[in-house]
Parts: C-alpha cells; structure tokens; sequence
C-alpha cells in the first residue's frame, strides 16, 4: 500500500501498510465491493484516522482506501487507482467466536504484527464509538459528524450490524436508529443525504429524516461518508411482503395503490423543494443518447441481450421522435433506483422510502440530475414484475394487477397518471431492464432470466404498462 496519506491521526507509522496482504484478499469477497470480476493488485491510502488507540482491548481505525484493479481481467491489463472504499478496521489481540465472520486477518507485519484486523462494526464498542461521535457532533481528524438541531439521540442504545444483503452496511442501535456506513464513496453531495434533508424541510413524512451525518473534509471536498435515520420498527419491506402474499396467491393491488399514492407524495415533495426543468427535444435526444450508448455497452458485457438490442432500441427512437415532432415533459429530482426493496411498510401499514444513493454505479453528477418523475415509476413496475417472476408457482395476472393499482395510486395523489405517457414509460423500463441484465450477470448470475424475460416482451412492445 502507498502511503500517501492524507491525514493521519497518531497512530503507529506502518499500520497499514500491514494490512495490504490481508485487504487484499478480503475486499473482493465483501458483497459491497464494486469491483468484481478484477482482482485488487494494491491500494492507496486516501486518509486513516484513528477513532480508538491500538494499546486498548479494541484497536479502531477508520480508513478510506483506493483500490488498484487492472481495467481488464486480463493479463498484462494496465493497473489504475480504482474507487474508493471506506473501511472500519478493529484490530485484537484474538477475536472471539461471536466475531468470527468479521474475520480480516491476522496481522504478520509491522507494528502490530501478531494481532487480529476485523471488520470493526461487528462489534458493540466501535459501533457504539461511531454513535458517540454523531451524538456530541465530533470533530476527529478529518472526520466530521454533525447532527440536525431537531433530533436528539440518547446514550446507552446498543448496536447490530444489519446481515442483509447491502450494497453498503447499516448498524441498528436499540431499533431506535438505523447508520448506514457507504461502503464505495466518492466526493460531492450525495443524494442519500441531500434528498432525505430536503423532504424533511418539506415535512414530508414518507422519508424518515436523517438524523445524523459523517462526513471527511479530503482536499477541499467533503465526502458523506454515512447517514444515521430513525428506524421504522417491526417495518416489512415491500419485496419480503409482495413474496409473501404471492406465496399465499393473494393479490397485492391494494398495497401496491399504496405505495403508488406514497411515490407520488415524495415526488411533489422534491418538486417543491429541488428545481425542475422542462426537458425539449435537445434534452431528450441527450437523454435518448444515454439510453442508447448504456444498452451499447450491456450488449457488450452480457451477449444473452444481442438478439433484442434492435426491438429495444426502438423504444428509444420512439420517444426522441416523440420529442422531435415538439413533446415535452417536466424532469425533476426523483428516487432513481426505486423498488419494492426500498418500501417499507410500518405495522399500521404506513409506507416509508429509502435509499435515495440512486443506481450506485452511475457517476453522482448523473445520479443528481433531474429526471421524469417516470424513471421511478418505471423502477417499481419492474419490480412488481420481478417479484412475480421469484414466486415459487406463479400467480396469473398478479403482476398487472399490481401495475395497474400502482399507476392508478399514483395518479389519485400526483394528479399524474404515467399510463398517459407511454412511449416515455417504455423507454423507462427497458433502461432499468437492461441496467438489471448488466446488474444480475455481475451481482447475481442466476436471477438473469427475470430481467431477460422483461426484455423480451419490451424488444416487441408497443408500450408498457
Ligand atoms: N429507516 C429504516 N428503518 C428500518 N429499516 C431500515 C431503514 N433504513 C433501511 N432499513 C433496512 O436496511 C436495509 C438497507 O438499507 P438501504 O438504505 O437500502 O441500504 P443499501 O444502500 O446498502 O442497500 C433496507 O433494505 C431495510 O431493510
Ligand atoms: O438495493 P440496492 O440499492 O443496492 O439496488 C441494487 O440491488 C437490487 C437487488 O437487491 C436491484 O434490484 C433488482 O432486484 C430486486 C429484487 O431483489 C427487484 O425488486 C428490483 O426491481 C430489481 O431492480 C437493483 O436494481 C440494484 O440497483
């Protein structure tokens, strides 16, 4: 590991150049870790701030590394500094059993060679440091955490990491709050944080309010590194839910109405609070183009979409001709990786949403830009269609049904109904189909077929919903 740190706060010089072998071998096996598929042939340190010091029973760092990967999976593949990670590494003289699978490895070089590096939030005390620093706004190194006026957060809650599959990494403290720690970050406003705040000034209440935030001033950029919410108990999410009613053949229109009325709240919400744009045929056709240029390179990565690339590049140049005999429609913030996944469904049956980080992979500008309200509601629909494609025996029509109560929702609180806009609906869903191919064959090989299945009838489709 090159050690061009960019703080570093005490700590014995070396540390972490120790733990280059061990990260090495443990990051690409972390579900959070974007870079699959190429292995991590070094690291640089972007900034290392010690939160606990090595000589107490829990050592604690907190360290944000850039991985090097080669830009192909090929050898002789020219090396490039890749994204950057945030990690929170305990380090023990012996982990005890309860703490096995946070297992990094153990230490064989430098100054803490013969102990054992974690992943530290596993563990109540690391856990309950980074709670201690939201709740006394404390200021470490270059870390910041700061926590909105409104909110107080009592001492004494104990933590547990969340074991969902996660793109990042959540903790739980007393089911009273929820910290997600990202796991990939990159510098800027990052919507997770900047679009739940903005709800809140609105009063919305279908976002729970971020309570809480961690941030690292890095070379006059501040990067968010983690948001802390309320945690909605006993909550069900909308996926683990529509399977369960599937499973029991139930029908799940009146619930998907629901959440249909609580996307469109959100949606007025953000249109209120953030600028919107009216997009003309100059912005479609950019628009058009992004569509066009991703399913490009989904071709490229998974050839399974070769036969459909023509039929679903027509739901495309449908929507730029639409453009350019003079439609226009209104594009503002929105959710952008919307799905049932991201409902939850309070005991009273309230809906809530979360994860507002948008498609993780895509570049933040991209992710912040204002888009048709269409593109969640695209999201949503998909996802109706995959729960029913996980169903153990297939419920006729369930899917539709869903559909259809989810626009029906939508227009009953939006005053908007996305069913009148199909070609725009269309081209949608068959960029969120294709960004799930690209998704599934790298995350999760054997879901593939749910997606294909989408693309097939949208290559033939003459409209969506
Ligand atoms: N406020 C909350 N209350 C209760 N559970 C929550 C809350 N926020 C997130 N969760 C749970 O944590 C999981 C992961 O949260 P999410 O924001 O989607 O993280 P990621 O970006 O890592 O996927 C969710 O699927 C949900 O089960
Ligand atoms: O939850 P994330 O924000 O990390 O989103 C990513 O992972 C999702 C899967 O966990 C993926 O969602 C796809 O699978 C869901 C079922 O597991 C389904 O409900 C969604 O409709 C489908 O898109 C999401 O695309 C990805 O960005």
């Amino acid at each position: 590991m090159s050690e061009a740190v960019t703080r570093t706060v005490t700590g014995p010089p070396g540390l972490l150049a120790s733990l280059d072998p061990l990260l090495r071998e443990w990051l690409p096996r972390q579900r959070w870790f974007a870079g699959k598929g190429r292995p991590v042939t070094g690291f640089s340190l972007v900034a290392a701030t010690e939160l606990l010091p090595p000589d107490a029973r829990v050592g604690l760092y907190h360290v944000l590394v850039r991985a090097h990967q080669p830009l192909v999976p090929a050898p002789g593949s020219p090396e490039q500094p890749g994204d950057c990670y945030q990690l929170l590494i305990g380090v023990r003289e012996a982990l005890p059993p309860r703490l096995a699978p946070a297992l990094i490895g153990h230490v064989t070089q430098g100054p803490l060679a013969g102990r054992t590096a974690y992943d530290a939030l596993y563990d109540t005390r690391p856990a309950e440091v980074l709670l201690e620093a939201l709740r006394t706004r404390a200021r470490i190194g270059g870390l910041r955490f700061e926590r909105s006026r409104d909110q107080e957060i009592r001492t004494g809650l104990v933590p547990r990491l969340m074991t969902a599959e996660q793109s990042n990494s959540s903790v739980v403290y007393g089911d009273t709050f929820i910290l997600k720690l990202l796991r990939r970050i990159v510098p800027g406003i990052n919507p997770d944080l900047e679009l739940p705040l903005a709800l809140a000034r609105e009063g919305c209440p279908r976002v729970p309010a971020p309570t809480a935030w961690m941030t690292a001033d890095l070379a006059g950029r501040s990067w968010v590194l983690g948001v802390l919410q309320p945690y909605v108990q006993g909550a069900t999410d909308g996926w683990e839910l529509a399977l369960r009613e599937l499973a029991k053949g139930q029908d799940f229109a009146a619930e998907a109405r629901a959440l249909g009325r609580a996307t469109a709240e959100v949606h007025t919400a953000l249109a209120r609070a953030l600028p919107t744009v009216t997009l003309g045929h100059g912005q479609v056709r950019q628009l058009v183009g992004g569509m066009t240029e991703r399913l490009a390179e989904a071709v490229r990565a998974v050839p399974a979409l070769r036969p459909y690339a023509r039929g679903l590049r027509s739901a495309f140049t449908a929507l730029d001709d639409l453009a350019a005999e003079g439609g226009t429609w209104t594009a503002q913030r929105v959710h952008g990786d919307l799905h049932l996944g991201q409902c939850l469904r309070s005991p009273s049956g309230h809906w809530s949403l979360i994860d507002f980080e948008g498609e993780p992979a895509k570049p933040l500008a991209e992710r912040r830009l204002p888009q048709p309200v269409v593109r969640d509601v695209a999201g949503m629909l998909r996802s109706f269609d995959y729960a029913a494609h996980s169903a153990g025996s297939p419920v006729p029509g369930w899917a539709t049904s869903c559909r259809a109560a989810y626009c029906t929702g939508y227009a009953e609180a939006g005053g908007y109904d996305p069913r009148t806009d199909p070609v725009l609906l269309r081209a949608y869903e068959t960029d969120k189909a294709v960004y799930e191919v690209v998704y599934e064959a790298r995350h999760r090989p054997e879901w593939l077929p749910v997606p294909l299945s989408a693309v097939r009838r949208l290559a033939t489709a003459d409209e969506a919903a």
